[in-house]
């Protein structure tokens, strides 16, 4: 039985089935060609030269390791990302994060961990690492958290996506960029199909942000086309769940703390304006279907159910807590009117399409919440 193992730069191997006879402890008739290269794997431990990346080991079978960068990682999305992909006993995940909107605490349980390692650095810096994948997120997602030092918002979107393209030029890792429906504007078009160009102010306060990540996706085409970089882009709907900041200042947050805290829930107006919310469980099963699977995107990535401000206060509030009020107050400039994915290329490439309903979703937030409040349930 002839088996063919890719096997990258920096990767571990598990052989621990070769016979333990020759030099460095395993048969060298094991492995019946390695060609070009010049890298070290370790099988079980013990430094092997590999002189290709492509290694061929007859009647065993490497199991390369994947080393997983998470730039991010220690915000909302990045914290459920990297427990998914630590499940997997073959993969290391390496953390970046600057912890502007994340926090050490989300990864509490997986520090001192042998396969997890996080690294205090900011995205705008370059940085080397060997690693075979990017999952790159770092990028304050929250309005009033990327509207807070606009220029950073930019610098992030750009230097950073730039410097993390540069890292996987320098290594050949495929690279995931988190894009973001807040391309496609104030869409003229609804549903937004990813072909839809979008209606961006381009001078506008949410520039920095909607702007900042068309100017990521270029990038990402750009060193696609011109260096061969493997490259995924998803472009992420309004995903809520546990973790979020509790002062995050998105609309999910804002309403499941309010309703627990017993204070009117503010719907800024018109409150016509809708949004199509995605629990993280399903955002996390669809960035790792697209940077696994074979097709570059971007891809609407996100729940097509939509909800207009108004009724999703209406059902927080019966979810929650029926007895507080539901205030109109002013709205910040240039809220997209309406906006809702159109998922037909998740599911038909990537067979992949939501399952948790908003009014499944918000339970477990309010009980996440609840906990970190301090405010148990009434009875
Ligand atoms: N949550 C959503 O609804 C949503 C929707 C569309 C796109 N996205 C994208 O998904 C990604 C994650 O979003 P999230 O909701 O988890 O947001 P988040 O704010 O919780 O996480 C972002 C993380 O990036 C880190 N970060 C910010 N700037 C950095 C920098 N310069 N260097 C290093 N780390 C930096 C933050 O500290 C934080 O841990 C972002 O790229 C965001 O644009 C999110
Ligand atoms: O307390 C609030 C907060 C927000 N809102 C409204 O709720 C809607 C959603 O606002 P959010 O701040 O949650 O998020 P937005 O959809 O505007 O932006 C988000 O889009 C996708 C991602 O890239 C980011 O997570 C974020 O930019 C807006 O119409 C806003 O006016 C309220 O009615 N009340």
């Amino acid at each position: 039985m002839l088996q063919n193992h890719h096997i990258r730069r920096g990767s571990r191997c598990e052989a621990p089935d070769l016979p333990k006879v020759g030099p460095c402890g395993y048969s060298p008739e094991s492995i019946v060609s390695c060609y070009g290269g010049g890298d070290n794997v370790f099988i079980d431990g013990i430094v092997v030269v590999v002189v290709e990346v492509e290694m061929f080991v007859e009647g065993f079978e490497l199991q390369a390791n994947m080393r997983i960068l998470i730039t991010g990682g220690a915000g909302f999305i990045g914290s459920h990302l990297v427990d998914r992909l630590m499940q997997n006993e073959k993969n290391e995940v390496i953390v970046v994060d600057n912890y502007f909107t994340g926090s050490k605490d989300n990864l509490k349980q997986w520090i001192g961990h042998p396969r997890f390692e996080l690294i205090r650095h900011d995205v705008t810096e370059p940085l080397f690492l060997e690693v075979d994948q990017i999952y790159h997120l770092a990028c304050p997602a929250s309005p009033i958290f990327y509207k807070h030092n606009p220029v950073k918002t930019i610098k992030t979107n750009v230097m950073g996506t730039l410097n993390m393209l540069g890292l996987a030029k320098r290594v050949g890792a495929r690279i995931l960029l988190t894009s973001t429906s807040e391309v496609y504007g104030d869409p003229l078009e609804h549903p937004q199909t990813e072909s839809y160009w979008g209606n961006v102010n381009p001078i506008g306060v949410r520039s920095c942000y909607d702007e900042g990540k068309r100017v990521a996706e270029t990038l990402m085409f750009d060193y696609h086309r011109q260096h061969g970089i493997e490259i995924r882009i998803a472009r992420i709907f309004n995903t809520y769940g546990p973790r979020m900041n509790i002062d995050d200042g998105r609309v999910v947050s804002n309403f499941i703390a309010q309703a627990i805290r017993e204070e009117p829930l503010t719907v800024q107006l018109p409150g016509t304006q809708t949004r199509s919310f995605c629990y993280v469980s399903d955002m996390v099963d669809g960035l790792v279907q697209l940077m696994d699977g074979e097709h570059t995107g971007p891809i609407n990535i996100g729940n097509p159910g939509e909800f207009t401000m108004l009724e999703l206060a209406e059902t927080v509030k019966e979810i929650i807590n029926p007895k507080v009020k539901i205030l109109t107050v002013e709205n910040t400039p240039d809220d997209p009117r309406q906006r809702k994915p159109d998922i037909s290329k998740a599911k038909e490439l990537l067979g992949w399409e939501p399952k948790i309903k908003l009014r499944d979703g918000v339970p477990f937030m309010e009980e996440d919440f609840r906990q970190r409040l301090c405010v148990p349930k009434k009875a």
